[in-house]
């Protein structure tokens, strides 16, 4: 729909369907854009936050690997309103056509949704993917395309060369038109003005519609798939395509401490763990607490947590958790519903949902998924070979348990759920 900050008619497609292998064994059971962030927020929290607080509210989530959860998600947190038709966030799964039975790569997944862009006639379509954590007001970068007249706008930000050879790598001229795009090269080209960067695209595309639909088309009868490895370089040659320095992009209600610019693909284990570090703590890179940027997530009903006691440090709670007396919690992550019993210590972990961690167990460098219940005396993260046995272990020397049985909350031994002793 029209938004009264820009002129265009725009709708948004959220690239949803990545299978995200590295994160294994938290991507397991669901899809990347599910996986759980924060305490309280799914991956994909942060893409549909930027753009319905960018006026951006017409939005199809492109679904297909392991979707259910992302779906039940959307579901419960993303009900924009039934009195405004125009602004919704819709799941849509492949089409499966014949010879269609999933998306086969990002630009195939768009293909499949053309007739959607048919029906509302945008000027301007957005592709988002839906992997990443960071804010971004995408508005300012409806105007750089605007203002520069662009067909297709990339946005861009310089990351260091080593980890360039995971991402769509572009050279601009002077004024961000795009002259070179390469998809994940093996000797990635730094920027010219920093030998140790390089300008990676981060995935998120505006496109004149018909421009859009006339590449997809294209591609479509070329049998290729993909933004980055076949629509942008194919239109590199023929149109218009600027890149966007993400890092002019300014974010009201900023706290000088917050990193500017933040942006974190949290596509392996340790970089997950490692995007957790940022969120916490006195001065985070990345406060989840902005009124006017605010990350929306679950509307979730339950009461606030419940401390008995303990020594607690640098830690964030979820809603209905029970912290019982004489725990010892350092820089964790604790998501809902989640009962610490008595004795247990817990440094540098990450605890979701419906987790029920028993007396004097000791956890270092954990991430226990959904739906567990670690038995007391447990000790995880203190012997690397028998962690090793059971677990994925990550390089970075995180111990992950993967997603238990689903129950409805953590029950202790005799059945009975959050906030009772033993
Ligand atoms: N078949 C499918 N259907 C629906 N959604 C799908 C899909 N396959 C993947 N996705 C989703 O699309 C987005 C892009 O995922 P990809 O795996 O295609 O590319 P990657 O992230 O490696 O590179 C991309 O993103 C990086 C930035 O992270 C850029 O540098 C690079 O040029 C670009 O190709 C993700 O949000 C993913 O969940």
């Amino acid at each position: 729909m029209r938004d009264r900050r820009h002129p265009d008619k725009i709708i948004a497609f959220v690239l949803a369907g990545g299978e995200g292998k590295r994160l294994n064994p938290l991507s397991a059971e669901r899809c990347k854009p599910a996986v759980p962030f924060g305490a309280r927020y799914r991956i994909v929290d942060f893409v549909l936050s930027n753009l319905i607080n960018s006026g951006i509210n017409s939005v199809y989530l492109l679904v297909q690997y392991k979707s259910q959860e992302l779906i039940e998600h959307i579901r419960k947190a993303w009900v924009i309103s039934p009195l405004l038709p125009s602004q919704f966030v819709t799941v849509v799964p492949p089409e499966m056509h014949k010879e269609t039975l999933q998306f086969k790569g990002t630009a195939d997944a768009v293909y499949q949704g053309l007739r959607l862009i048919e029906s509302h006639q945008p000027d301007i379509v957005a592709v988002f993917g839906a992997d990443h954590i960071y804010r971004m007001d995408i508005n300012q970068m409806v105007l750089f395309h605007r203002e520069h007249q662009a067909d297709v706008t990339v946005a861009a930000l310089p990351i260091p060369i080593e980890q360039a050879s995971s991402f769509g790598i572009i050279g601009t001229d002077a004024d961000g038109r795009i002259c070179e795009f390469q998809e994940k090269p093996s000797a990635p080209k730094p920027m010219p003005s920093d030998p140790g960067r390089a300008y990676a695209s981060m995935g998120n595309y505006l496109f004149n519609t018909e421009v859009l639909i006339e590449a997809l088309r294209e591609a479509h009868r070329l049998g290729e798939t993909d933004f980055g490895r076949h629509v942008l370089p194919r239109l590199m040659a023929s149109q218009r395509l600027y890149a966007y320095d993400f890092s002019t992009n300014e974010i009201p209600g900023i706290k000088p401490y917050e990193e500017v610019g933040y942006w974190r693909d949290v596509g392996t284990i340790d970089a997950y763990f490692g995007a957790h570090r940022d969120v916490m703590g006195e001065n985070p890179r990345f406060d989840a607490f902005n009124p006017q940027w605010p990350i929306f997530s679950s509307n979730y009903q339950g009461p606030v947590a419940r401390i008995l006691g303990g020594e607690i440090e640098n830690s964030l709670f979820g809603a209905a958790c029970v912290i019982h007396k004489n725990t010892r919690i350092h820089n964790c992550m604790v998501r809902r519903e989640t009962v610490i019993e008595e004795g247990a210590e817990l440094e540098d972990c990450i605890i979701m949902d419906y987790v029920r961690i028993g007396r004097n167990a000791r956890l270092r460098h954990v991430i226990i998924d959904r739906h567990n219940t670690i038995e007391p005396n447990t000790q995880l993260g203190y012997d690397r070979e028998a962690d090793n046995e059971k677990y994925v272990v990550s390089p970075g020397g995180i111990v992950v348990v993967p997603m238990g049985k689903i129950n409805s909350f953590a029950r202790d031994s005799r059945g009975r759920g959050p906030g009772y002793a033993e």
